[in-house]
């Protein structure tokens, strides 16, 4: 799904109006509609809505959604911030709202006051959307902070009031927080930062018919990675297929007390397709591999260690779970680098070895190969950045300057392509923070990538197919029982998910 900035969101609206023929105002009922469906759904006829309402359109939806509630029997008030400065439709919804109830609509700005919510009201926050310009102040600024302190559910219209579409807000600014935002159509940027995610609560994207035309035709850097673009990656398998026409991939890594790092991976690369999988690892973790994966072979390379990388031909690498960092195993990694010209996948101690002289390594990384670091690993190599939108640009500038993929591994892991594009990952939950998760990601990929897919489909795929592996494993499970090996026995079923009928 393509994310677009808040300039582009104004555009589509501007398009579907002409597209569609239909007026503003037609477009905000159809949005409001929209939501009043969602919650009627879930909510019985008993409970009390409480709707904040701005003077811009997003305080408009929230009157119409009023209006919607009034009429099919639930009881709601809507409360507006001040009656002066509305836009065109949002007037034309006080209107139509005292029209069915004259009760129903209270001024804050007058009656503040009078405002008790009661315990078990829902919270509807209406007052500020995309078109939010700066930080709130004053009275806004004022409600938001005494309803943040408030038990009741919440709900956010579009986007929590404080939040930009396409913007960090600043640790001091007030940000409705919500328990669930209804966002129009898709996602907005900010939302997958986690000092704005906090405010957004459980994320439903609801579709208000915005123009199709506009989304396919109008170009952006951002989207989502989801079960469509997870199904359209999918190549199912040839019928005449051999193990040969599914590659090999080569796992290296592992060092004393870490053989169970690559083991993972290794585990993880079969489970994802590879034909023919090889542990190079050293040999202290000979007995180990053979016996707790007999489908794979075995390449030593060092006593406690590794001493030394093989390049071997026609063969696809994985380097760094459990790798260490030991001088040996730096001078083998350093001199694989040098002779190498092949793309790989690089993970944990592989890219703490080149953080540590990257003025050197970082430009002997092969064009089109994949780096998988998680925040600390992406500092080590590229630097500090003051938050986490200001750290995917400096990842999506280095995928570019290097001509790699970086997949920033996080809640909503980022993956950066050479193209300058980032996809952030809607699979995957906070139980796959655990030891040997990302072993696995690298080890998936490295699997997919042997069969055949190329570096950004194996990259996207792999990402949503652990994600969803992690997902079905916490759904048998609870997130807190969740281990790495959960993730790779599960994978079988995430493909399933993903793979045609
Ligand atoms: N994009 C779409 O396709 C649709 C958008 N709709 C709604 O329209 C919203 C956007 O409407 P608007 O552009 O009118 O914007 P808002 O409803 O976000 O209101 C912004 C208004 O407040 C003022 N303002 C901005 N920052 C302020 C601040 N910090 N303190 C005080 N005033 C401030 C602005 O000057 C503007 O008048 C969306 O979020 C959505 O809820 C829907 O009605 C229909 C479809
Ligand atoms: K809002």
């Amino acid at each position: 799904m393509k994310i677009f900035s808040s300039t582009q969101i104004r555009e589509w609206d501007v398009f579907t109006i002409q597209e569609q023929g239909l007026s503003s105002h037609e477009l905000m009922e159809r949005a409001a509609r929209t939501c009043f469906e969602w919650m009627k759904k879930r909510f019985l006829r008993e409970d009390y809505f409480y709707i904040f309402c701005g003077t811009g359109n997003n305080g408009g939806d929230g009157l119409a959604l009023t209006r919607l509630l009034l009429a099919e029997g639930f009881c709601a008030k809507a409360f507006l911030l001040q009656e002066k400065e509305l836009t065109i439709d949002t007037q034309k919804n006080v209107v139509l709202l005292r029209k069915v109830s004259s009760e129903s609509l209270f001024i804050i700005e007058k009656e503040i006051s009078i405002i008790d919510i009661p315990k078990n009201a829902i919270v509807i926050d209406a007052l500020f959307g995309t078109g939010l310009n700066r930080a709130l102040n004053g009275l806004a600024k004022e409600i938001i902070e005494k309803i943040n302190l408030l038990p009741n559910k919440k709900i956010a219209i579009d986007i929590p009031s404080g939040l930009f579409p396409d913007k960090l807000p600043n640790a001091d600014d007030a940000c409705f927080s919500s328990d669930w935002t209804l966002s129009f159509q898709t996602y907005k940027r900010s939302f997958f930062y986690p000092e704005a995610a906090k405010y957004t609560g459980v994320i439903n994207v609801l579709d208000i018919g915005l123009s199709k035309d506009f989304s396919e035709s109008n170009e952006t850097t951002f989207f989502t990675l989801d079960e469509v673009t997870a199904r359209s990656l999918y190549k199912p398998r040839n019928p005449f297929g051999h193990k040969g026409t599914y590659g090999t991939a080569v796992l290296v890594g592992g060092s004393y007390g870490k053989i169970g790092a690559i083991i993972l991976s290794a585990k993880a690369a079969l489970r994802a397709g590879a034909g023919k999988v090889f542990i190079q690892a050293p040999h202290c973790g000979y007995t180990i591999a053979q016996t707790s994966i007999p489908e794979a072979m075995f390449i030593a390379a060092g006593e406690n260690f590794i001493d030394s990388i093989d390049i071997m031909e026609d063969v696809v690498r994985g380097i760094g779970p459990g790798l260490g960092t030991e001088p040996a195993s730096r001078i083998a990694l350093e001199s694989f680098l040098r002779n190498n010209h092949e793309p790989f996948v690089i993970d944990a101690d592989g890219l703490n070895i080149i953080a540590k002289n990257k003025e050197k390594l970082l430009p002997l990384i092969p064009e089109g190969s994949i780096i998988t670091p998680h925040p600390k690993e992406f500092e080590r190599l590229f630097g500090r950045t003051n938050n986490s939108l200001e750290r995917n640009e400096l990842a999506i500038a280095k995928s570019k300057e290097h001509k790699i993929y970086i997949i920033l591994k996080g809640h909503r892991t980022q993956i950066c392509t050479p193209e300058g594009a980032c996809y952030f990952n809607l699979s995957g939950n906070a139980g796959m923070a655990t030891a040997g998760s990302g072993d696995v990601l690298t080890g998936i990929i490295t699997g997919l990538l042997a069969q055949g897919y190329s570096a950004k489909e194996a990259t996207l795929l792999g990402v949503y197919l652990h994600g969803l592996s992690g997902d079905i494993a916490a759904k048998k499970n609870a997130q807190e029982a969740l281990i790495a090996s959960d993730i790779i026995d599960l994978l079988g079923q995430a493909f399933l998910r993903i793979s045609p009928e």
